[in-house]
């Protein structure tokens, strides 16, 4: 499916200017991709459900609050920071990644939507030094390797029901990942929320902090 009735079926009470916006996304990431490589060149066609929709998965489990900041580490092409930041234009989104190229992607997507609640930074996790509410994040390490970067990087303030802490887009079996971390762990299926085969292994990790 490369047009958002994807994103309306799940989301069903999103603006006209949020479904243009994501409407967008098919144009400018074929556009984008082709310069440099931010997804699969095969999954361009399956960009709504398996970059889109997985990126907005964290929001079936949690509704972002206007004033809320949220990090999104190592970000690659804009997910899920992008998805996330269309739906909650009040929220704001720091979307971070080692590698230039790919936060140039970031801020050229982020421009061509008009979107205002994104900056996105040439940064390693570790060298960011703002506090957040929230840190998502999608393909980047192991929990064991990636929790030291974040640890100290949440705000102390809660503004949502749901406690500050990680969300992390991870699938398949996270047993060992999960004790290898020692961290408390919740696990969200999105097979609870989307009915599509992509979906069936596949879990927003959510660790308070
Ligand atoms: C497999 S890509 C995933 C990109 C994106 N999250 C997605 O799901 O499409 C992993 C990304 O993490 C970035 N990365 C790895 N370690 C990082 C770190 N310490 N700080 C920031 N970015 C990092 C890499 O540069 C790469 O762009």
């Amino acid at each position: 499916m490369v047009n958002p009735d994807l994103i309306l079926k799940y989301f069903p009470n999103i603006s006209e200017l949020q479904l243009e916006q994501f409407a967008e996304l098919y144009d400018l990431y074929s556009f984008w991709n082709a310069q440099i490589n931010v997804i699969s060149r095969k999954d361009i066609d399956e960009l709504y459900e398996r970059h889109i929709l997985h990126s907005l998965g964290i929001a079936k489990f949690c509704t972002f609050k206007p004033g809320e900041k949220v990090l999104d580490v190592g970000t690659g092409g804009g997910f899920p920071g992008i998805p996330l930041a269309i739906l909650f234009p009040e929220t704001y989104f720091h979307l971070v990644d080692s590698i230039g190229k790919k936060i140039k992607v970031v801020t050229e997507v982020a421009a061509s939507l008009g979107l205002t609640n994104v900056k996105a930074s040439h940064l390693r996790a570790e060298q960011v030094n703002e506090k957040y509410n929230f840190v998502v994040s999608r393909a980047v390490t192991r929990l064991v390797d990636f929790y030291p970067w974040i640890r100290g990087k949440f705000a102390k303030e809660h503004i949502n029901a749901i406690p500050n802490g990680i969300l992390y887009l991870k699938g398949g079996d996270l047993t060992e990942e999960i004790k290898e971390s020692k961290l408390k762990a919740e696990l969200h299926p999105l097979s609870a929320y989307f009915e599509e085969d992509f979906f069936e292994t596949k879990f927003v990790v959510y660790i308070p902090q």
